[in-house]
Parts: C-alpha cells; sequence; structure tokens
C-alpha cells in the first residue's frame, strides 16, 4: 500500500538524516516512526506524502494520502466544519462545491473523533489539541487508503490521547494503512504492529513493535534509562516503559 525503496533525505551532503529506509507498509498496518528531536522523523513523512523530495529512493503509495501535520494554524476564520470539508475536495468535481453528503460525512467525522460539538467554532480559535482533532476528522473524511500522521496525540489530553490511538487501531483495522509519529513507546505498544526507529543516518531499525521497543532500545535510542514494567489489569495484561526522568544515560 506504501512502498519505501532506499529512501534517503540530506538538506546538506553528505549529512545524511536518513538513509536506506526500505519498507512495505500495507493495509491493517500501523507503523510509529520514533525518534530523538531532530531526527528527521518529520522530515520522513513529508517525504511520504510529497511535501518533500527524497535525495535517493523512491516512495510508492497504492491510493490516496491522508495528511496531518504536527501544527497548524490559519489565520482564517474558517468554521471547524468547513476545515474538515476541505477533506472532501478530491472527491468533487472541479469547481464544484461540497454538497449535503460531504457535509454528513464530515459531521460525521468530527463526531467520530468526539468533536461534533466545535463544528461551528471558528478554526482559529480553537484549542491546540482541539486544533489536532479537526484535523484528524478531514483526514478520515478524505478517505485515503493512507494515513500519515505527525505526531497526532501530541497536543491531547489522556483520555484523547487513548481515543485517538485507538481510532487510528480501527482505521486500520478496516483496511487503511497508517504511519504515525509519536514520542511516546507506550503509544506504540498500545496500538502498533510495527515500529521504525531513526538512530541517525543509516541506522534506521524497523521490526515489529513489542520485540523492537526494549528496555536497552529505548534507552540508546533516547539516552535514557527505561524499565519495563507489565500493566495487569484483569482485562488486560500489557507491557509498558517506565522511564527514569531523573537519569540520563551518555553514550
Ligand atoms: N529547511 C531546512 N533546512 C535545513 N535543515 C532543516 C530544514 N528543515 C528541518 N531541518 C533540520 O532537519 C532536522 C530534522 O528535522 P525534522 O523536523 O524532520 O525532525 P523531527 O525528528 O521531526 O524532530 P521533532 O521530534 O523535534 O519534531 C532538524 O535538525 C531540523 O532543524
Amino acid at each position: 500500500m506504501l512502498d519505501l525503496d532506499g529512501l534517503g533525505f540530506a538538506y546538506e551532503l553528505p549529512h545524511w538524516l536518513f538513509r536506506d529506509v526500505s519498507r512495505r507498509v500495507t493495509e491493517g498496518e500501523v507503523l510509529t516512526v520514533l525518534g530523538p528531536n531532530g531526527r528527521g522523523k518529520t522530515t520522513l513523512l513529508r517525504c511520504l506524502v510529497g511535501l518533500a523530495h527524497p535525495t535517493e529512493g523512491t516512495v510508492r503509495a497504492g491510493g490516496d494520502i491522508g495528511f496531518v501535520p504536527q501544527q497548524h494554524h490559519s489565520t482564517f476564520a474558517y468554521r471547524a466544519l468547513d476545515m474538515v470539508l476541505m477533506g472532501r475536495t478530491r472527491h468533487l468535481a472541479p469547481l464544484a462545491s461540497p454538497g449535503r453528503r460531504d457535509r454528513r460525512l464530515a459531521l460525521a467525522a468530527m463526531e467520530r473523533v468526539g468533536i461534533g460539538h466545535l463544528a461551528d467554532r471558528d478554526y482559529p480559535t480553537l484549542s491546540g489539541g482541539e486544533r489536532q482533532l479537526v484535523l484528524l476528522a478531514r483526514a478520515i473524511v478524505g478517505e485515503g487508503r493512507v494515513l500519515v500522521l505527525d505526531e497526532p496525540a501530541s497536543a491531547l489530553d489522556l483520555r484523547n490521547q487513548g481515543r485517538v490511538l485507538h481510532l487510528l487501531r480501527g482505521l486500520a483495522d478496516e483496511g487503511r494503512a497508517v504511519v504515525m509519529t509519536t514520542h511516546h513507546p507506550d503509544h506504540a505498544l498500545e496500538v502498533a504492529d510495527t515500529a521504525m526507529l531513526m538512530f541517525g543516518g543509516s541506522d534506521v531499525r524497523v521490526g515489529s513493535a513489542s520485540r523492537l521497543l526494549t528496555e536497552d532500545t529505548v534507552g540508546d535510542l533516547y539516552g535514557v534509562r527505561a524499565h519495563s514494567l507489565v500493566l495487569d489489569a484483569g482485562d488486560v495484561s500489557r507491557r509498558v516503559l517506565v522511564t527514569r526522568f531523573d537519569q540520563e544515560v551518555h553514550p
């Protein structure tokens, strides 16, 4: 569904942000991209959606891509619903306006992400988290087969983080391919099939999220001490990673 072949990017050669990245993301898969600040996660996503040109390698998508950027400000006083309706643009005939069905789909997408009550609000007046949810609704209503999201939960409170993570899991289970960045290994452990860890340059590791995200690997990636704990709460048993924020590890 999304094929990355020998992907590499350098703003200034020979300083490769990442290199030799090859991977097929299939329908039904959630892939999370992790790495320290400035390692190239956003740049990688921009290559995937065609906003940046890879220095080498190719990206091929087997369908439309919906993109949720990290931050988005608009000075135009669009209503939130109108922002979501922009996701329908590719489904409209040239110069046509969105119709009743488009509006119904947009409202349904807003309800799905829990912001139906914000439909008539002016987008620039929304909080950072509310704007993030509007952009997610815009991507959903676009019905792209591939969803690419840059830190989709970064501005969200704890409940909304869970809602969005499981919503993305559900969208993948419906047959989409989901690629998202996160700074939280636990977000990957919660819903991802695959993790991509950007250690720098050609050292990009991809594999099963649960196998890759160990104490050692996460510790090495961020220069921290991480501890695995098993959360056993009756209906759920899963591993979480706890960070010792009082201790840094210098390689
Ligand atoms: N136009 C540009 N020209 C030169 N360097 C750039 C440009 N845009 C970004 N960079 C640099 O490229 C590096 C990667 O940036 P990118 O935004 O992809 O990182 P990131 O992993 O998403 O970071 P974060 O976790 O902080 O969001 C950073 O060091 C950034 O300063």
